[in-house]
């Protein structure tokens, strides 16, 4: 490491990863459910699987970006950070937030808003926290180095912010409760949340492919206009059917048609630069992750979404397990494998090991990418055969979950293979170092350990 307070980034991970692993207990609970209907209904309900999953993804996620800010903001700025003290109470607050709402769901206290479940001071505490937590760098950055990568990242972060504060606006009208709800939801994934995706992306390839930060910085501008431009009135895609004006469904169909350009371009991106620059970066591990998160997220969110946008397909699909089959595979592509990208990229430094566990942290990349993939072809299928028996043949919604048994059965399957490679990741991450390195500013570049 470079900067001394590099490490705040450290305890941000271990929560992170921790409640990645709960984020998948709860998942294979719920896949069990669809498997198996009656599974655990005295002792705790689907829908409060389903809420502890999705709660914990959104919170790890979070988590997960904050740590990754603390890592390249020093480095980026040229700067320590400004207050080690605050991230660390920061992390304590979100921690303790995120944990109390956990436990109220056990007992059935949220708010019922899909993502959005949180009870409302639990929402307060993670304002504070997060207010904190941008000052905090928004301090750094000012005293320091501005850089794209620095700038757009805070960018996205504070604007990530401004649309949460929609998840306190909660109308009674049902229409207009869904029109704002979106506000969070999709401008977060495919608005604000894609400049913070691109600007570690970007970081991660500088330092590994040692391509000029000028070229890179064009790179990033080009994604951030094209995922702004598309992504803004893209929202239009969940307008087509809860009573909003009908222009909406030609705005949704053009503009999130468009929305897969920045996605195509991330991925143009980072093999140009790979291609153009070094490719014997010595942390094989992460120029993997590197490459592997804007392909799955492209897949995931560009041609999976796209599956579905058009209001005349979306009219039957709406809904269904295609939804979820897409809701997958672009949550892990974008965002779970840009996360698992720089804490690959920057573990070796954080715990001063060397050349660390690369090979098992590949095998953990493969088997839980794979098995992401896996899911995604079973819900996929799943959801064909759901949207041809209940939306054209007018099947009733149950009769049809009975004929879609085995895809359930296959998606808690690949659940498990998922949990598999996880595990190995998160001991990749985190169990006994390969190489212990002595002196504390070491950092991994292409031309090998590097002394600071
Ligand atoms: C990384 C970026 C993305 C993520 C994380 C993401 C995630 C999701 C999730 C979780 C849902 C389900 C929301 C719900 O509970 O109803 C959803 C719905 C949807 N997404 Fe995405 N998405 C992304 C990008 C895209 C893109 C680029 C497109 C279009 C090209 C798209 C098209 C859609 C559509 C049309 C729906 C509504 C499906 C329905 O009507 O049931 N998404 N997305
Ligand atoms: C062990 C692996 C996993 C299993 C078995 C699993 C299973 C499930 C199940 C059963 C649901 C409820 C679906 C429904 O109500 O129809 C769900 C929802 C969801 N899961 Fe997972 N999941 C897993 C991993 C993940 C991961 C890694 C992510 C993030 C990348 C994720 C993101 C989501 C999201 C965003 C939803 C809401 C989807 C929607 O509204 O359409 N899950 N998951
Ligand atoms: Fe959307």
């Amino acid at each position: 490491m470079k900067y001394e307070t590099q490490k705040v980034a450290l305890p941000f991970f271990m929560v992170a990863m921790a409640l990645f692993a709960l984020q998948l207990i709860f998942g294979l609970l719920s896949a069990t459910v669809y498997a198996w209907p009656d599974f655990m209904t005295s002792i705790m309900p689907f829908n409060i699987m389903r809420v502890s999953h999705t709660n914990l993804l959104i919170v790890w996620l979070l988590i997960g970006f904050m740590g990754c800010t603390y890592y390249l903001m020093p480095e980026e700025a040229e700067h320590e950070i400004a207050s080690p003290t605050v991230a660390y109470l920061q992390l304590a607050i979100f921690a303790f937030a995120g944990a109390a709402a956990l436990v109220g769901y056990q007992f059935g206290i949220h708010e019922g808003r899909e993502f959005l479940e949180q009870p409302f001071w639990v929402k307060v505490l993670i304002t504070i926290s997060f207010l904190l937590f941008l000052f905090n760098t928004s301090a750094t950055l000012a005293k320091g180095r501005k850089t794209a990568i620095n700038m757009v990242l805070m960018l996205g972060l504070w604007l990530a912010a401004i649309f949460w504060l929609f998840a306190f606006y909660n109308p009674s009208n049902l229409a207009v409760d869904k029109l704002y709800w979106w506000w969070v939801v999709h401008l977060w994934v495919e608005g604000v949340w894609e400049l913070i995706m691109a600007s570690l992306l970007g970081y991660l390839v500088i330092k590994m492919t040692g391509v000029d930060r000028e070229v890179i910085e064009k790179w990033l501008y080009v994604i951030v206009g094209l995922a702004l431009f598309s992504g803004l009135l893209g929202t239009g895609h969940h307008y087509y059917w809860i009573g909003a004006p009908s222009y909406w469904q030609p705005i949704g169909d053009i503009f999130s048609t468009l929305e897969i350009a920045p996605f195509l371009t991330m991925v143009l991106f980072a093999f140009t630069m790979f291609w153009k620059g070094r490719r014997n970066h010595p942390n094989k591990a992460a120029m993997l992750w590197t490459l592997g998160c804007p392909t799955v997220a492209f897949f995931g969110a560009g041609v999976w979404g796209f599956m579905h946008t058009l209001h005349w397909v979306n009219y039957y699909s709406h809904g269904t397990q295609v939804t979820a089959a897409h809701g997958h595979l672009a949550f892990y592509g974008a965002y779970v494998m840009i996360i698992l990208g720089v804490m690959t990229f920057a573990m070796p430094s954080l715990r001063r090991s060397q050349p660390y566990n690369q090979v098992m942290n590949m095998w953990g990349f493969w088997i839980m990418t794979s098995a992401m993939c896996f899911m995604t072809f079973t819900l996929t299928f799943g959801g064909v055969v759901q949207t041809h028996l209940q939306r054209v043949l007018g099947m009733n919604y149950m009769e049809v979950q009975d004929q879609l048994g085995l895809f359930y059965v296959m998606r808690l399957g690949a659940g498990v293979a998922v949990a598999i490679g996880a595990a190995l990741l998160i001991y990749a991450f985190f169990g006994p170092r390969r190489l212990q390195v002595p002196d504390s500013g070491t950092q991994m570049t292409a031309a090998g350990p590097e002394s600071a």
